[in-house]
């Protein structure tokens, strides 16, 4: 029991070193899901975490339950699936977790989701608009390329877009990007930072290996580890047969990437993650969102790093993913008009 409870608190602090907390308020919709429960674990785990709200159409108050029990200081509400339920959820959020929706069957495309994916984050983003305007909006439910817009969409037409607050989950992109080159490479991942630009489907998913600590990896090596990080997500799709897409994986990066937010809000200086944001780096090509390393502040996003110096390999993919990204971006605003 007690080595049980010296594992638990070693893992406390391994995963996240935060020694005081301020109050927070997350909320997570769709948490009763693959990605929503794992999530919620790690939050609960977070002592930057002083309130965890959990929403989802079905089960969000039985997982609240569960996780209460966990010995943290932070309190779990789950809410009942009403609107009221959700705007309360909501209400005095600082952060807003989305990874509500359908997973990928083996087969699919992120885009194939789009037909049932882009009604369910509209609805909530119009119920985060309404409830708690201010808060940071993390959107992980698929595709991101086009859900970030629809987001953006909505805000706009109430009036309270603040894109310095609203950000597509791509973590695990780069997550997967160091594991994968430390693999190659037989290195320690946590040593290895892969940059990974663009957005979060295929080829719209560019790792720049020419700034890894590894810029040397070329022919067939580098094409088959670029090839991997742009399609890890079909890895996990195939291995699950049916049973959906990356969760664990996915919570981990969530919940590191909500953890850098609290981090930077709380006053930690040079918090930097690659996400997916509304950017000025290729407005001037019609692409208005793009991923890229970001600076975390008070205020949301602080800086909006450049790509940096790419190869002509890269300088290729970088074309590539441009022009599926601005149609993707276009789908979601597209979407928003026709279906305010
Ligand atoms: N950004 C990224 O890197 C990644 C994104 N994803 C995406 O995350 C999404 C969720 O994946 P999973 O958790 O595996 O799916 P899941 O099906 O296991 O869970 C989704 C949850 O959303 C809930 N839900 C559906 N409609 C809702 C609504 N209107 N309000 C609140 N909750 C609602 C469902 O009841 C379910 O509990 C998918 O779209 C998936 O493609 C998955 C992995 C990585
Ligand atoms: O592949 C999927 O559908 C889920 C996802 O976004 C990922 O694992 O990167």
């Amino acid at each position: 029991m007690f080595a049980a409870r010296q594992t638990f608190n070693l893992f406390q602090k391994r995963a996240f070193s935060a020694s005081a907390s301020q109050a927070s308020k997350v909320a997570v919709l769709g948490a009763a899901g693959g990605i929503g429960q794992p999530l919620s674990l790690l939050l609960k785990l977070n002592p930057r975490v002083s309130e965890l709200a959990l929403y989802d159409i079905r089960g969000g108050p039985g997982v609240a339950a569960d996780l209460s029990h966990i010995n943290t200081n932070s309190t779990v509400t789950g809410y009942e699936a009403n609107a009221s339920g959700l705007s309360d959820c909501l209400k005095g959020s600082e952060i807003i977790l989305i990874p509500a929706g359908v997973p990928r069957k083996p087969g699919m495309t992120r885009d194939d989701l789009f037909n049932t994916n882009a009604s369910i984050v509209r609805d909530l983003a119009k119920a985060a608009a309404e409830a708690a305007p201010e808060a940071n909006v993390l959107v992980i439910s698929n595709p991101v390329n086009s859900t970030v817009p629809i987001v953006s969409e909505i805000y706009k037409a109430r009036g309270v877009y603040n894109p310095k607050r609203l950000f597509g989950v791509t973590t695990l992109d780069v997550v997967r990007a160091s594991r994968f080159i430390s693999q190659v490479q037989k290195t320690d991942p946590s040593g290895e930072a892969v940059p990974v630009v663009g957005g979060h489907s295929g080829v719209t998913i560019v790792p720049l290996l020419s700034q890894s600590n590894h810029a040397s990896i070329a022919g067939e090596a580098r094409d088959a580890l670029v090839n991997r990080i742009q399609f890890g997500g079909d890895e996990v799709v195939k291995a699950k047969d049916g049973a959906g897409s990356a969760t664990l994986s996915m919570a981990m990066a969530g919940a590191r990437f909500a953890e850098s937010l609290l981090r930077a809000a709380q006053g930690e200086k040079g918090v930097i993650e690659p996400t997916f944001v509304d950017s000025p780096l290729y407005k001037d090509q019609g692409v208005n969102f793009f991923a890229s390393r970001v600076e975390l502040g008070p205020n949301g996003v602080e800086k909006i790093h450049e790509v940096g110096k790419v190869n002509e390999y890269e300088e290729k993919l970088v074309e590539a993913c441009l022009a599926d990204l601005k149609k993707n971006i276009q789908k979601g605003v597209d979407f928003v008009k026709s279906n305010p």
